[in-house]
C-alpha cells in the first residue's frame, strides 16, 4: 500500500531534498509540503500518514506536538534534544501509544557506522575526544550527531569500568577545550564549504585511531529517511537513533 508522506521545512537544505526523494520512492505519495508559515491542519487535510519534520530546534517542538496529537507518526532529523524535551515527546507518545516517532541524530549511514564503531572503541583507549565540521548554516552546536556519538561513548566507556577522562588543562582561554559532554570533550568547526562531517579520536599508549565520516552531499541522508519513514508507521512509541531499524 502507497504511504502518504508530508515534509515539513520543505524549502530547507534537507527538506527540499527530502521532497524529491518522497516523490520519486515508488512506495510512497508527497501529500503535502509545508514551510514556515504554513498551517499544520493541511497535514490532516491532505490526509497524511507520516509526516518527515527537518526545520529547526525551536519549531520542533511545535510540530511534534501537532502530529502526535492529530494521529500522524514522525520522522525528524531536527536537533536540540534534551531530556527534557525528550520526556516531554513521551508523554506524548503515552496518549497515543499507536503512534511512532523517530528521532535521528543522523540519517547517513556512515555515520550510524561510525557512531557504532566509536563505542566499540571506548572500551580499549585511555583518551577520545570529537571533533565535528559542518557548513556555516548550521544554529546548533555541537552538532545532534556529536552530541549522541559522545554520550554512546561515555556510556561505553562506564561500562567497561573506565574512569570519566580527566583534563590536564590548567591554563586556557575560554572554550579552548571544546564542549564537554558526559566527560567528553567536542570541538565544533564551522566553515563555508564544508557539509557535515566528523572524527572522532582515540588515543592510548604509542597509537591513536581516528574514525572519520563525511556526508558530502544532502543525497546521503535520503535512503535513511524512507527507511524511517517505511519503518516508523509499524513501529509505536519513541525510536532513539536510525540504527535500530537497521540489522547492525
Ligand atoms: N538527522 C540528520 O541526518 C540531519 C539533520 N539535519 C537537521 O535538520 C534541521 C534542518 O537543517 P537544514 O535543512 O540544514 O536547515 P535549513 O535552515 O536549511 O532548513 C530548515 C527549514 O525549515 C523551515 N522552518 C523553520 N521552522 C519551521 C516551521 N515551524 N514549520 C515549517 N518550516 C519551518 C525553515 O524556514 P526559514 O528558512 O524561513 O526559517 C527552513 O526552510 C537542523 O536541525 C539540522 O541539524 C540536517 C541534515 C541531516
Ligand atoms: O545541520 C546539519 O547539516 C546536520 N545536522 C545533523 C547534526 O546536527 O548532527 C546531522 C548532520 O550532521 C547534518
Amino acid at each position: 500500500m502507497t504511504l502518504r508522506v508530508a515534509v515539513i521545512g520543505a524549502k530547507g537544505r534537507i527538506g527540499s531534498e527530502a521532497v524529491e526523494a518522497v516523490a520519486a520512492a515508488p512506495d510512497m505519495e508527497l501529500v503535502a509540503t509545508l514551510g514556515r508559515g504554513s498551517r499544520l491542519e493541511e497535514l490532516t487535510e491532505a490526509g497524511a500518514q507520516v509526516a518527515v519534520e527537518l526545520t529547526h530546534p525551536d519549531s520542533v517542538m511545535g510540530n511534534l506536538d501537532h502530529c502526535l496529537h492529530h494521529g500522524i507518526h514522525v520522522v525528524t532529523g531536527t536537533t536540540g534534544w534534551t531530556e527534557e524535551r525528550l520526556s516531554t515527546v513521551r508523554g506524548w507518545l503515552d496518549e497515543a501509544p499507536e503512534l511512532g516517532l523517530l528521532i535521528a541524530p543522523n540519517f547517513s549511514i556512515g555515520a550510524i557506522l561510525g557512531m557504532r564503531f566509536s563505542q566499540i572503541a571506548a572500551r580499549y583507549f585511555e583518551s577520545v575526544e570529537v571533533v565535528e565540521l559542518h557548513h556555516d548554516g548550521k544554529a546548533d552546536a555541537p552538532s545532534g550527531t556529536a552530541t549522541r556519538t559522545a554520550q554512546l561513548i561515555a556510556a561505553a566507556r562506564a561500562e567497561a569500568g573506565r574512569p570519566v577522562q580527566q583534563d590536564p588543562t590548567t591554563h586556557s582561554l575560554p572554550g579552548a577545550r571544546g564542549a564537554d559532554v558526559d566527560g567528553v570533550p567536542v570541538h565544533a568547526v564551522r566553515l563555508r564549504g564544508l557539509l557535515a562531517h566528523q572524527q572522532v579520536m582515540f588515543g592510548d599508549t604509542g597509537e591513536t585511531l581516528t574514525i572519520r565520516h563525511d556526508s558530502l552531499h544532502h543525497s546521503s541522508f535520503m535512503p535513511g529517511i524512507l527507511l524511517g519513514a517505511r519503518k516508523v508507521v509499524e513501529t509505536p512509541g519513541l525510536t532513539l537513533g536510525l540504527e535500530h531499524f537497521l540489522d547492525l
